[in-house]
């Protein structure tokens, strides 16, 4: 079985088959919004590394905004409750608006996020997860696009951090309950 660099780590998904997957969802948005002006929302911290690499995929004029919330605190089980630390620099009304995010889970930060920004009546708003945990769901929601749907685990990497750390690996791995801290 394929391991990262550190040791004990599995690979559930490569950082190639990653890229191959990033690439097809930029194809797919670059065709539902071609010719019009879109507005990526990342979602920090964990999005940044999605956000990067599927805006140079997606072919259209587009410009970019973050928003940070927090509910995982230092483990792994939400909070329940989402906590905006930094709103959108700029409004969304009337723009073409699709919201970055590197997993869906329990929907709960999509679902907060979501509402926050119908408030302020963009002219479309999409949302793309690089993965989707649907088992998971506690608030009904769903993403426009989606990379990969897996089933109840725990990951790391790509942007994805346990206690803020793996951030930075390549590939997206399990965060197995023996694995040493
Ligand atoms: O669907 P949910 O159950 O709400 O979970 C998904 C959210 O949780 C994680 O972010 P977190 O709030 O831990 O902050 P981070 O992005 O800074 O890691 C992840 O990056 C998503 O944003
Ligand atoms: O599986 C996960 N890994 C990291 N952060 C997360 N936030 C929700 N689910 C996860
Ligand atoms: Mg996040």
């Amino acid at each position: 079985m394929a391991t990262t660099a550190l040791q004990g780590l599995e690979v559930l998904y490569t950082r190639q088959q990653i890229a191959e997957r990033v690439a097809e969802m930029g194809a797919e948005i670059t065709r539902d919004l071609k010719g019009e002006k879109l507005v990526m929302v990342g979602v920090l911290k964990g999005a940044a590394p999605f956000l990067s690499d599927l805006a140079r995929a997606v072919q259209v004029d587009a410009t970019f905004d973050f928003v940070a919330v927090s509910s995982y605190g230092k483990g792994h089980r939400t909070s329940g409750a989402v906590k905006l630390i930094k709103d959108l620099d700029e409004t969304v009304e009337g723009k073409n608006v699709l919201i970055v995010e590197d997993i869906l889970d329990t929907g709960l930060t999509l679902s907060y996020l979501r509402k926050l920004m119908l408030n302020q009546k963009p002219k479309t708003l999409r949302i793309a997860a690089l993965l989707d945990k649907p088992s998971r769901r506690i608030e009904k929601i769903d993403a426009d696009y989606v990379g990969f749907s897996i089933p109840n685990l725990f990951v790391i990497g790509y942007g994805m951090d346990y206690a803020e750390r793996y951030r930075n690996l390549p590939d997206i791995c399990l965060m197995t309950p023996d694995h040493p801290e």
